[in-house]
């Protein structure tokens, strides 16, 4: 199982359906109220995505709720980031740090997804690297890939790196 996570509007749904639909634009509704979860299967893998934004209590029991059965099985994390979003960078580290910390048991390696390259004020990888601190990241690997989900472009390499 791969979870793909992030803050809202990061853009997991597009890239979990561009990953395996070519050529498709799609047309996504925030996942705003509800608890969990999109799933998509491909061949052995299970891609299971949720965000972790909106008020800290909800996402709290959405983890408390759902969290053990998701992560048990864990063998891999997308997170998906805004590059485009500056405002939000530091809610981004705070919720990729808990998430490390507290909720992913194990030494799963975690890929992560500088989605909206193609916005002209995005940022860097080099950017997101140091903004969400990643060097510190102990015990696991990890890597950065930038990607434009519209239209697809560095989701393949990444997930290559991944697998
Ligand atoms: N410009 C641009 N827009 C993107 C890209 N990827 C996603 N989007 C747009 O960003 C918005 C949010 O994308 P979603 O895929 O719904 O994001 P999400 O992370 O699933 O959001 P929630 O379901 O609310 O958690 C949509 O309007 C997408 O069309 C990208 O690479 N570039
Ligand atoms: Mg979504």
């Amino acid at each position: 199982r791969i979870i793909v996570s992030g803050l809202d509007a990061a853009g997991k749904t597009t890239l979990l359906y561009q990953c395996f639909e070519s050529n498709r634009i799609v047309t996504t509704i925030p996942t705003i109220g509800s608890l969990i979860l999109e799933t998509v299967s491909h061949n052995e893998t299970t891609f299971t995505s949720f965000d972790v934004g909106g008020s800290g209590s909800t996402r709290m029991l959405r983890m408390l709720k759902f969290g053990y059965k998701i992560f048990d099985d864990c063998c891999g994390v997308i997170w998906v980031v805004d590059s485009n979003d500056r405002e939000r960078i530091p809610e981004v580290k705070e919720e990729l740090w808990s998430f490390l910390n507290e909720w992913l048991p194990g030494t799963a390696p975690i890929l992560v997804v500088a989605n909206k390259q193609d916005l002209p004020n995005s940022m860097s990888v080099g950017d997101i690297k140091r903004e969400l601190r990643l060097h510190e990241i102990k015990g696991r690997l990890w890597h950065v890939q930038g990607t434009r989900a519209l239209p697809r472009d560095g989701l393949v390499e990444g997930l290559e790196w991944l697998s």
